[in-house]
């Protein structure tokens, strides 16, 4: 399933990182790309050591913690800090799938990817071209949002970044480890949660939402993995 969050970042939060960002050395992305992503990887990166990328990080990581859909839909076991790239030029991304298993920097913990994310930090009319293009089972998706929105898809879907043929697209892209790693299973507590939600601000009492409360809890039991 793919969930736009709208506003993760504030359009002043998105320029003023994008204005930071901007400022920093960046590298060619092929550095950090495996063998096949090597043929098809134009754009460019800031290493993890980047202080400035690290403070962004750090900004979207908090942001990202108190985001209610982010939480309903990602179901959170751990988040790898999140990396930056940029288009211009002509440069792009073509079709992949993520790796399966990044490692957290400084604990070395492996981390499995389940959801990938991509917060959008530059307006969608300052390039054209760079629509994230992502498969899942209805088809392609052509996603391409504001500065400050988010995207989170299932890491398990082949995507691409279509060349940026004029101005520049930043963004931050980062993965998460699920409680739940099933997508099917991680969808039906979503869809439950929206569901719960929707019966509880129609009465907040509701004997029905107490219950499918109680549902919720007990799937994500028998489904989370910790
Ligand atoms: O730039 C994006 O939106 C996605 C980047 C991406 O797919 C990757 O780095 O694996
Ligand atoms: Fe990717």
């Amino acid at each position: 399933m793919l969930l736009q969050i709208p506003a993760l970042l504030s359009v002043t939060e998105a320029a003023r990182c994008r204005a930071l960002l901007e400022q920093q050395e960046w590298q060619d992305g092929r550095l950090t790309a495996g063998h096949i992503a090597q043929h098809v990887k134009t754009n460019q990166q800031l290493p993890r050591d980047n202080v400035a990328a690290q403070q962004v990080g750090q900004l979207i990581l908090e942001k990202l913690a108190q985001n209610p859909l982010f939480m309903s839909v990602a179901l959170p076991l751990k988040v790898l800090p999140p990396l930056f790239n940029r288009y211009a030029g002509g440069t792009t991304y073509g079709d992949h799938i993520d790796n399966a298993i990044f490692t957290m920097p400084h604990t070395g913990d492996k981390v499995r990817s389940d959801v990938s994310t991509t917060v959008f930090l530059s307006d969608a009319d300052a390039y054209e071209g760079g629509e994230l293009v992502i498969s899942d089972t209805y088809g392609e998706q052509r996603v391409k949002l504001n500065a400050g929105d988010a995207i989170v898809y299932p890491a398990t879907s082949l995507h691409r970044v279509e060349p940026v043929t004029a101005g520049t697209r930043i963004g931050a892209f980062f993965w998460t480890q699920s409680l739940v790693a099933s997508n099917e299973q991680r969808q039906i507590l979503y869809d439950l949660d929206v569901a719960i939600q929707q019966v509880l601000q129609a009465d907040a009492k509701s004997e029905a939402g107490r219950r499918l409360s109680g549902v919720y809890h007990n799937l994500l039991r028998q489904w989370s993995h910790t």
